[in-house]
């Protein structure tokens, strides 16, 4: 847990909610680590996809057993036509994240978990794994459909996730570059402990629920401007701002007018977000290789004026608001990428409540009146 932030109060910060082999938040005030390794380490080293299997499963995997992981989920791309004809009636001006809950949902009808025997759980991982390899087809299918009339082909030739998802979204295979981008934000929303929309997957996990139940509760919590729509909200503040002199003039405004501004601040952190080096340097490499000259330096001003005025720090959202933008990704998908990727966080977590399971029922402290009788209706 952080030192130096005080965890207290309400939200239940600082409590203990039970145990996790998953992962470390803050343990030294700004690290982060997926099952004893460091984040840093994995995004410099690793595909996303070694991070989810060492997520999953438990351990990083072998070239052979990430060939094998890898081919499987390629083969789980394509989605049931049932699916398909859902996708094609949300309009195109619904909530994305939207899409995703109903495209979660609407899978787990379709395809349901085996939960035939109370507290077994048999095909578990390979629930996962399909949604895994189909989230990226349900966003990209309902979003091209609905913006340009396209039915998208799910079942590209990408090998990783991320480029089958900019695949999608743009009829042609990414530049390297960008796939390269995508691999390592995937890597690093992958999994943050007890987060709201975590902990949200393990209450449900909690009742001994379906996994797609599990999934699409959480997909509502990260949904938040507070929580994973903070990346959205960022882009929508900086885009608004046409140079870095307006942008600390923009900003001091708001810390005037106690607006709270996104992708800064943490409940868990208390110096920095490991996360936010990682994603701002390869921010900058995409601003140089479209040639910004704006919304970079926009950024950079943003995160000195909020250091400066309130010793608040860029979370993992803020750069990751310029990062997708200068690969063309529309910012009403940002937020569904985060689905895509926490999806082996809340998973992970789905399977470890299950090991050792125990119904999550806190208890609330009562504020309300002292006992009284009902006053009969005609008397009221
Ligand atoms: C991937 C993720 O989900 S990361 C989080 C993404 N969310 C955001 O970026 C939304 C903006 N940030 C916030 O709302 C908050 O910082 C949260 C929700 C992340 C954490 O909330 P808390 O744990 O309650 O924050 P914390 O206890 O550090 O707040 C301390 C003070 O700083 C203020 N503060 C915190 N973050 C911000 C911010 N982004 N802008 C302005 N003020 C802020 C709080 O209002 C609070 O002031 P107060 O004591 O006068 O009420
Ligand atoms: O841990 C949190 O509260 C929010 C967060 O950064 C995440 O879920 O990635």
């Amino acid at each position: 847990m952080a030192e130096g932030k005080k965890l207290a109060g309400a939200g239940l910060r600082g409590q203990v909610a039970g145990k996790t082999a998953l992962s470390t938040v803050g343990k030294s005030g700004s690290g982060l680590t997926y099952r004893g390794y460091d984040v840093k380490d994995l995004a410099e080293h690793c595909q996303f996809e070694e991070v989810a299997y060492l997520i999953l499963k438990g351990e990083l995997p072998t070239q052979a057993q990430l060939d094998e992981y890898t081919a499987k989920l390629k083969t789980l791309r394509g989605l049931p036509q049932a699916l398909k004809e859902v996708l094609e009636r949300i309009p195109k001006d619904a909530h994305p994240m939207d899409v995703m809950r109903t495209g979660c949902s609407m899978l787990g009808n379709l395809e349901q978990e085996d939960t035939s025997v109370l507290g077994v759980f048999p095909n578990q991982e390979d629930c996962v794994d399909r949604m895994l390899a189909c989230f990226p087809s349900i966003i990209c299918y309902w979003y091209r459909f609905s913006h340009d009339g396209v039915r998208v082909e799910e079942n590209t030739d990408d090998d990783s996730i991320g480029a089958h998802f900019l695949h999608m979204l743009r009829d042609e295979a990414p530049s390297e570059l960008h796939e390269r981008v995508m691999n390592v934000s995937l890597i690093l929303y992958a999994e943050h402990e007890f987060n709201a929309s975590t902990f949200t997957a393990r209450v449900c996990a909690s009742t001994l629920s379906d996994i797609h139940s599990c999934v699409t509760g959480a997909i509502g919590s990260l949904r938040g401007p507070l929580h994973g729509g903070a990346n959205e909200a960022a882009m929508d503040m900086i885009e608004k701002f046409k140079d870095a002199d307006d942008a600390e003039q923009g900003m001091m405004g708001m810390l005037e007018r106690k607006e709270k501004i996104m992708g800064f601040g943490h409940a868990i952190y208390s110096e920095s977000d490991p996360r936010n080096a990682i994603i701002k340097s390869w921010s900058e490499k995409l601003a140089a290789d479209v040639g910004d000259t704006v919304l970079y330096p926009v950024s950079v001003r943003c995160e000195e004026v909020m250091w400066r005025e309130k010793k608040l720090f860029c979370n993992a959202d803020f750069f990751h608001a310029s990062a997708y933008h200068f690969m063309g990704i529309p910012t009403k998908l940002f937020t569904p990428i985060f689905v895509m990727s926490r999806l082996t966080g809340w998973a992970g977590h789905v399977f470890e409540q299950r090991a050792d399971n125990r119904i999550i029922r806190p208890s609330a402290e009562y504020t309300g009146p002292e006992l009284r009788k009902v006053t009969p209706i005609a008397q009221r």
